[in-house]
């Protein structure tokens, strides 16, 4: 099942550099690692935005949950979640 997925990140302004700079690298790494497996299909900037929209292609609604919940930013995320499904004009045979 296909998703798009927007996050908006709130990180608290008194959190500590250190601290900050910890949880962004772990975000990346865990982020990284599903792309690579698939799941993750796309990531994109929101220009001017500390927001992100993703596509993601898991099994169902629950996998999702399990990987946005495990997201290291997701006390600090606002995410809003779209299920999608192919449209009957698209010309492109992968949009499942
Ligand atoms: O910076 C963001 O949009 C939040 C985020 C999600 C995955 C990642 O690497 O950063």
């Amino acid at each position: 099942m296909l998703f798009h997925v927007r996050m908006d990140v709130h990180l608290p302004h008194d959190l500590p550099p250190l601290d900050a700079a910890d949880i962004l690298a772990r975000e990346k790494a865990y982020s990284q690692e599903l792309q690579h497996s698939g799941k993750w299909r796309h990531i994109w900037r929101l220009a001017g935005q500390y927001a992100n929209y993703s596509i993601f292609d898991v099994r169902d609604n629950e996998e999702l949950h399990a990987i946005l919940s495990g997201l290291p930013l997701f006390k600090f995320m606002d995410i809003e979640v779209t299920p999608l499904l192919r449209h009957p004009s698209s010309i492109r045979d992968n949009d499942t």
